[in-house]
């Protein structure tokens, strides 16, 4: 039985992007893209935010993470706290494991069965069209619902590197979580209680290759995250997210010592539309690879979800049904990827 649904298997764009090609198979041509803001007018930036300030409880701070999760959807973290020295070596771990030669890459291909492991995903039907990456997807948490396919095949030091990156990155999230609570003026367990015991956490591993046809291509599609926070290591220098913005398409410039973080559409729904889950999409490079680790957090599959009562007012009404997360998530990768389009299930 899947453990967690299936996608197609489709070719690895890793090896196809080494073949020197100079143009991509037909079903990798998404042309009409819409194009972010020309770079000569300033463009706003997504917001950054202090942690240590946040737990300070310095109010203005709190002030600029409550605007950017309903602004923006997504904000850039410094200084939090997690060791830079496990974030350069789970940077170094992850580029080599996604460079392996295809024959060790094989022991961790996802199956007709099983979408964990390197591949894509939300790939429903033969000709739709496809991304141009490669993927590996894995659960890490909690510890009973990993692969063993995976993790405990993994060569080390990526192991315990990502063993102890799963951790910090964990804590992170209830951390941010409470300070959304409190910046929300909300109890905090009324968000907490539904990641603070079985908090579930997975990751996506994104090796997007240089592509002969970058404005042609799309790495990863519009969509929003499904779960209740992400947290995004961007591996190296180059430069793809774009989050969509007051009906523009804006780059995100990660700054070298910060997480990416954005608000998933559990959370989304949780807060009753206070808190959105924002549309973003990953493009390519001509010539540059981009690598990032995206980590998902969201309550057990078991959890029915919906706008806390707290939330719900005579002025604002509840904007979302009640939903278990495992009907959510079934929904969501069951087609193909577009823009928030799942969150309409649950719309009242
Ligand atoms: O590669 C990126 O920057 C975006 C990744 C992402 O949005 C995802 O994995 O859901
Ligand atoms: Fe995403």
């Amino acid at each position: 039985m899947s453990r967690n649904g299936t996608s197609l298997l489709v070719p690895s764009v890793y090896e196809m992007a080494k073949q020197s090609i100079t143009k991509v198979p037909e079903q990798y041509l998404q042309p009409n893209q819409d194009l972010p803001i020309k770079s000569n007018t300033i463009l706003p930036q997504v917001p950054v935010i202090d942690l240590k300030n946040l737990l300070s409880e310095d109010v203005p701070e709190l002030e600029k993470l409550d605007h950017a999760c309903r602004e923006w959807g997504f904000f850039q973290l410094i200084n939090h706290g997690v060791n830079p020295s496990l974030l350069e070596n789970v940077k170094a771990d992850i580029q080599e494991f996604l460079s392996l030669p295809m024959e060790k890459k094989n022991q961790f291909w996802q199956t007709p069965e099983d979408m964990e492991g390197f591949g894509q995903l939300f790939v429903v039907s033969e000709n739709q069209k496809l991304e141009w990456a490669d993927l590996f997807f894995i659960n890490t948490l909690p510890m009973n619902i990993r692969n063993p396919r995976l993790f405990p095949n993994f060569p080390q030091p990526l192991r315990d590197n990502m063993e102890n990156y799963s951790y910090e990155v964990k804590k992170l999230c209830l951390t941010i979580i409470e300070r959304m609570a409190i910046a929300l003026k909300i109890e905090p367990n009324e968000l907490l209680d539904y990641v603070f015991e079985d908090l579930s956490q997975s990751m996506r591993w994104n090796y997007y290759p240089p592509c002969p046809q970058p404005e042609n291509v799309m790495g990863l599609k519009p969509h929003s995250d499904a779960g209740a926070l992400t947290i995004l290591l961007q591996v190296n220098e180059t430069e793809g997210l774009q989050i969509k913005k007051d009906g523009n398409w804006i780059p995100v410039k990660p700054l070298s010592d910060a997480f990416v973080i954005n608000v998933g559409d559990t959370l989304e729904i949780l807060t009753n539309g206070i808190y959105r889950s924002v549309e973003h999409r990953a493009t390519i490079n001509l010539e540059k690879e981009r690598i990032s680790i995206a980590t998902f957090h969201r309550p057990q599959m078991s959890r029915v979800v919906g706008p806390t009562p707290s939330l719900v007012t005579s002025e604002r009404a509840a904007l979302f049904k009640r939903i278990t997360v495992g009907d959510y998530y079934k929904t969501f990768f069951s087609r193909e990827l577009q823009g928030k389009a799942c969150l309409d299930i649950v719309r009242i």
